[in-house]
């Protein structure tokens, strides 16, 4: 893919991440265009949540570049990605509705009616406790947070995970319809490709730390002759 560089939004050059004992990013170069619904693929431990947090400007690389908007990223972007994590970071006792409104607080960019649409989409209840819904509850509650706010780049991890597979093809339709390209870019992490394939508009499959294929998904259909699916089985077979 070739692509001019006010079209890319994340740009990454010869990226490393050490942990102590641990490589999770071998030599990761990589190019997302801007508007673009890009699909992290891969097995535990091949390094997507990793890629995410140093796009996030959570974590640092070992050696390598990041651009994020031109910019190398830090705490300071908060205000141009919105990043959902994949460990369950809410408080139990606060209400749904005072979860929403408690995050609302640190973003200039929440988007208040969006995530009262999201609610009902969801089919959240405003007055339940957090520590009363379920995983997929909690992880769809997540994903309101995530989709409320007006933002250049949003990176979910795992946003999936937990939520059932006829409510996933729901959600992803919603979140399908609502996306705007020329305002958005979404970079997200998953292990539910049947559901999310139509979202995808160019996809990275991960192995090991470093990237087995990067292409287009269309591309990568045609060159296959097989679905996203089916083309994961032929990539970690
Ligand atoms: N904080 C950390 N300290 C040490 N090693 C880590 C840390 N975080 C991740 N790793 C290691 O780095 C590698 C990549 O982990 P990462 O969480 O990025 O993978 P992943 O693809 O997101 O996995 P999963 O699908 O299970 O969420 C793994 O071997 C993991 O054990």
């Amino acid at each position: 893919m070739s692509t001019e560089d006010q079209d890319i939004i994340i740009e990454l050059k010869g990226i490393h991440k050490r942990y102590l004992l641990k490589q999770a990013l071998t030599g990761i170069d990589l190019r997302i265009r801007r508007g673009s619904i890009v699909g992290l693929l891969g097995p535990n431990g091949s390094g997507k949540s990793t890629l995410l947090k140093l796009i996030a400007g959570m974590i640092y690389p070992t050696s390598g570049s990041i651009r994020v908007n031109g910019r190398e990223p830090d705490v300071r972007n908060k205000s141009q990605i919105a990043y959902l994590p994949e460990i369950d970071n809410l408080y139990g006792w606060m209400t749904v509705t005072e979860t929403l409104n408690f995050i609302s607080g640190f973003y200039a960019d929440w988007q208040a009616d969006k995530a009262a649409e999201m609610l009902q989409t969801m089919e959240l209840e405003g007055k339940q406790k957090v520590r009363s819904l379920s995983k997929g509850m909690r992880a769809r509650l997540k994903l309101i947070a995530a989709l409320s706010r007006k933002v250049p780049l949003v990176l979910l991890d795992e946003p999936f995970s937990g939520i059932d597979p006829s409510s996933r093809a729901k959600i992803i339709r919603s979140i399908l319809s609502e996306f705007q390209s020329d305002e958005q870019t979404i970079v997200l992490s998953t292990h539910s490709v049947k559901e999310s394939e139509p979202m995808f508009d160019d996809v990275v499959f991960l192995q090991n730390g470093w990237i087995k294929k990067f292409d287009s998904a269309e591309n990568l259909r045609a060159a296959y002759g097989c679905s996203l699916e089916n083309l994961w089985e032929k990539v970690y077979a």
